[in-house]
């Protein structure tokens, strides 16, 4: 089990005439994933999925909260003994060009994580071999094919399965799984995405999948948990099928409303939740942080900052309704999903 409370990250970004300038990436985050259990992050670019990601591989530090893998803080640890505990966490990048490593055949690449496995487990040499050629299959690619090329003779998507099978050589808890289509052909894309669910529950393993997509949350993850990032600030979270069929918040229903439909299969009835354009930049002072391009927004957004699960209202009294849980003053659940989903 991995959680995260309070998780927050301020980049100083260099350039301006004013100095550095501080980016709040996350603010505050708080999020659980259970072995075997699937969450996924949906937001625009630069609402700090990628960041969050390698906060939790512990690949990037943050400014406050506290990471708790399987009971323990990692804040009480040395940086050399957290790393077997972020082991247990995996990253499957976006790109799978870049992750593997272009002068090493497939079988060094997963030879070497291989052999540090095996001296912890005190396994035998010639276990690596035969582990290496087990992996290689349960990620749906052939050995023997695969094992003596190099990366640039494979596909990108023979590369991001053989991306998996090397995250797995750590028999993690969890795979943080960053975009990990979206630079692969549109037409093996399915096929990755029905892999790392099939691993799921095969194995067991946790994943935390990152992604702007809705529609690619909600296959690996339907019976999973969804959180909605808005710079930096989750706004909404709960099951994901509820989110996704009765969304509260106003980001959330703008991202549900912007799905394309194929002409012919328009959901009657539907609503279309459009931001308007931001007019200003920078920092709201103080307010909620959608509120410049919520189309509902009133004096008291502008004012005020609502905390998940805490402020609701008028409408509803609570921020929180089933263990969906949203950060707004005014929630209304409106029926946006312009296709018929689930029905
Ligand atoms: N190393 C860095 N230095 C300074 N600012 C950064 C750094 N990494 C990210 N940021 C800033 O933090 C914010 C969140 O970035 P992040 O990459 O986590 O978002 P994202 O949701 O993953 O976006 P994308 O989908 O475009 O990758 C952005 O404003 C970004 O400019």
């Amino acid at each position: 089990m991995i959680t995260g409370t309070g998780i927050t990250k301020i980049f100083k970004q260099r350039g301006s005439v004013l100095g550095a300038r501080e980016v709040p990436a996350l603010r505050g985050v708080d999020f659980a994933v259970a072995k075997g259990g699937a969450v996924s992050f949906i937001g625009e670019s630069g609402s700090g999925k990628t960041t969050l990601g390698r906060i939790v591989a512990g690949l990037e530090t943050h400014d406050a909260g506290e990471i708790v893998i399987d009971g323990v803080p990692m804040s009480t640890l040395s940086h050399r003994r957290r790393q077997p505990y972020f082991r247990r966490i995996q990253l499957i990048h976006q790109d799978p060009y870049s992750a593997l490593n272009p002068t090493r055949t497939i079988h060094q690449t997963l030879e070497a994580p291989l052999r540090l496995r095996a001296r912890q487990a005190g396994r035998p040499r010639s276990w690596v071999d035969g582990r290496a050629a087990e992996l290689l299959a349960m990620v749906g690619i052939d050995p023997g094919y695969v094992l003596p090329r190099y990366p640039h003779q494979l596909s990108g998507g023979m590369r991001q399965r053989v991306v998996i099978a090397r995250a797995l050589t750590m028999d993690p808890e969890v795979l943080v799984a960053d975009e990990a289509v979206s630079m692969i052909d549109v037409s093996l894309r399915l096929g990755i995405l029905a892999l790392l669910k099939d691993l799921r529950e095969r194995l067991g393993v946790g994943v935390l999948f990152i992604t702007h997509d809705i529609a690619t949350a909600r296959y690996i993850g339907d019976d999973g948990e969804l959180y909605v990032l808005y710079r930096g600030q989750v706004v909404e979270r709960g099951a994901t099928e509820k989110i996704i069929s009765d969304p509260v918040h106003p980001y959330t229903q703008s991202l549900l409303s912007a799905i394309p439909v194929l002409h012919g299969l328009e959901r009657p009835g539907a609503e279309r939740v459009v931001p308007r354009e931001m007019q200003r930049e920078g920092e709201p002072d103080g307010g909620c942080l959608f509120a410049r391009r919520c189309p509902f927004s009133t004096e008291r957004c502008e004012n005020e900052m609502p905390v998940l699960g805490r402020d609701g209202g008028p409408e509803q009294e609570a921020g929180q309704e089933g263990g969906q849980e949203y950060a707004c003053f005014h929630p209304r659940r409106r029926s946006v999903i312009p296709v018929g989903v689930g029905e």
